[in-house]
């Protein structure tokens, strides 16, 4: 059944973020071929982990192994969670100086002897493809123009694609962290949604979801929200990502109540297979157009949007 939000249609369907990353990211491998056929350049993108967490270690990997197929060079640096914020300083101070390297992820969260904020503030403002040094996160709110954090540039990229123009829409975003919610509101903003922004203080969360045309999720709590949270039609993001033990093998599930809101949405992102493989793909996108402003040369900025037109079949 096709439902209004605002004045577009849209018919109840599965976001697949994970199909639309795959496209995403053979985009940017034409690129990357490009920048180095006519540029002789290859982007380099530098992923550090400090300490083991499991979760983090898979993440890490699935970054360098992704940047590796769309023909980026990728360097891991793994540091022993004891290293001194001064070790880790260093390493990116060395990192800035690097020119082979172009964009520079310190995996969150870190150590708790470690002072993120003054991490995230010695990376170059350039080449910090997360997009949260202060810079960026300036840039950003002012004209939408800084390095744009990951997660919610994917899932603006996912809500564009399924809505189009966002104008107008009311935007609820659940989540006020700096690396998802505050970004996510932001974004919207200069989308020109009218947003909302939801925490733990919220008085009757429930109330104010029911008002968004898109809601955006990202808490941390499995299936928190439910369907009578949910105005029909709405399009909804679930950013969470919840490990679940259950018959003795650990399941991923979002933040929503994926089987009880189902039916009542507009669209859904499924966890996994949704926002997750997006923020890889992003992460790749921001390192790409990393290396081109480096370079001076103008980035294409259509580059997602055109990744995801249907194609003429090429012939060979
Ligand atoms: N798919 C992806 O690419 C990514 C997924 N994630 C996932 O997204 C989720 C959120 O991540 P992140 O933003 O880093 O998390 P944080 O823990 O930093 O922030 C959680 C936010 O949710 C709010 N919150 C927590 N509990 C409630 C509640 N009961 N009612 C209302 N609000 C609540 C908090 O409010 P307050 O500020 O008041 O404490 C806070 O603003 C996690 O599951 C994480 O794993 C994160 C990054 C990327
Ligand atoms: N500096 C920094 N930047 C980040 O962007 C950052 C971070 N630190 N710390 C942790 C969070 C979390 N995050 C995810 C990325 C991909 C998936 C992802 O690919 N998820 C898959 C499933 C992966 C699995 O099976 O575990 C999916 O949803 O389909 C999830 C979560 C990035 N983060
Ligand atoms: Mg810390």
């Amino acid at each position: 059944m096709p439902h209004l939000v605002g004045d577009k249609r849209v018919d109840g369907k599965l976001i697949d973020g994970k199909a639309m990353a795959a496209k995403l990211r053979e985009a940017i491998g034409e690129q990357v071929a490009h920048l180095h056929t006519h540029h002789q350049v290859t982007p380099g993108l530098a992923v550090v982990l400090v300490g083991e967490d499991p979760a983090s270690q898979v993440y890490v990997r699935n970054k360098a192994r992704q940047a590796g197929e769309v023909g980026m060079q990728s360097f891991e640096h793994r540091l022993d969670a004891s290293v001194s914020e001064q070790a880790l300083l260093a390493l990116i101070d060395q990192l800035n100086q690097d020119p082979a390297v172009n964009g520079i992820l310190v995996q969150l969260p870190l150590p708790d002897h470690i002072a993120e904020t003054r991490i995230i503030q010695a990376i170059a403002p350039a080449k910090d493809v997360d997009g949260f040094h202060p810079i960026n996160v300036g840039q950003v709110a002012i004209d939408g123009q800084g390095m744009t954090p990951c997660t919610p540039l994917g899932c603006k990229l996912l809500l564009e694609h399924q809505l189009g123009d966002l104008s107008g829409q009311h935007a609820v975003v659940l989540g006020r962290s700096n690396i998802v919610g505050k970004p996510m509101a932001n974004l919207l903003l200069q989308a020109n949604c009218t947003v909302t922004v939801a925490h733990s203080r919220t008085h009757d969360l429930p109330a104010i979801c029911r008002q968004a045309d898109i809601l955006v999720v990202a808490v941390g709590r499995p299936g928190m929200v439910k369907r009578d949270w949910i105005k029909p039609g709405a399009v909804l993001i679930d950013v969470g990502i919840n490990r679940i033990e259950e018959d003795d093998r650990t399941r991923l599930t979002g933040d929503i109540d994926f089987q009880s809101v189902q039916d009542l949405a507009g669209a859904i992102t499924p966890v996994p297979g949704g926002v997750g493989p997006m923020t890889i793909a992003c992460l790749l996108l921001n390192t790409l157009q990393a290396s081109y402003q480096q370079l001076n040369l103008p980035f294409p900025d259509d580059l997602a949007e055109r990744a995801w037109q249907p194609q003429a079949a090429t012939t060979p």
